[in-house]
């Protein structure tokens, strides 16, 4: 299932982290992905030690934690730095499965990716192609959000980033693992949270909004592994 997270940023903030990627250092992207997904990969990437990949990447993780739907859906107990990729001029990223756990860089943790993010940073009338597809089973869902939008997907999920055929494509792109590992579970969790939210919305005192919450962190206490 893929969850958007709208305006994480604002479409002006959007544009101020746009323009200053745009000047930055980008490098072969291939370098970057394991052996079978490096000849599917034809785009560019800024190596994980940038500056202003770090500091964007910084301020994007920082935001996401004050981003109720964000926590809401992913449930995280770690994030891992942002990545930045820039598709253009026919440049793509074919089929693959991401890899399943990461280094943390400088130190010897491990994360497991349980959930796969694209946060779009290119408003979408502005370059042709670039749609993150996802496959399940015999489904497939197409996605191209607006500048400051999240895409969220489940990381063991068969993806691919279409040829960018017109403009440039700009995105970052990271690993959550969740405190809840199986995605049957998020989704529960979210689907009550949504409930959980819309009731207290119609009436914050309904003492059934007191039980469903605890029920949810009673669920959440049997669930969560960090
Ligand atoms: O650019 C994207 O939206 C996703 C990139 C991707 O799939 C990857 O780097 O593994
Ligand atoms: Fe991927």
């Amino acid at each position: 299932m893929l969850i958007e997270i709208p305006a994480v940023f604002s479409s002006e903030e959007a544009a101020g982290l746009r323009s200053r990627l745009e000047e930055a250092n980008w490098r072969d992207g291939a370098g970057t992905a394991g052996h079978v997904a490096a000849r599917a990969k034809t785009n560019l990437q800024l190596a994980d030690a940038d500056p202003l990949g770090l500091e964007i990447g910084a301020a994007i993780v920082e935001r996401l934690a004050a981003t109720p739907r964000f926590v809401a859906a992913s449930l995280p107990v770690r994030i891992l730095p942002p990545r930045f990729n820039l598709y253009a001029g026919g440049g793509a990223y074919g089929r693959h499965i991401d890899s399943a756990v990461f280094s943390a860089p400088g130190t010897r943790e491990r994360v497991r990716s349980d959930l796969s993010a694209t946060l779009f940073l290119s408003e979408p009338e502005t370059y042709d192609g670039g749609e993150l597809v996802a496959e399940f089973g015999m489904t497939r869902e197409q996605v191209k959000l607006p500048a400051g939008h999240l895409l969220l997907y489940p990381a063991n999920s068969l993806h691919q980033v279409m040829p960018v055929t017109r403009g440039t494509r700009i995105a970052a792109f990271f690993w959550i693992q969740s405190l809840v590992r199986e995605q049957v579970r998020r989704t529960m969790m979210l689907e009550l949270d949504d409930s959980i939210q819309a009731l207290a919305a119609r009436d914050s005192n309904d003492p059934e909004v007191v039980r469903l919450t605890g029920l949810y962190h009673n669920l959440l206490r049997e669930w969560a592994a960090t």
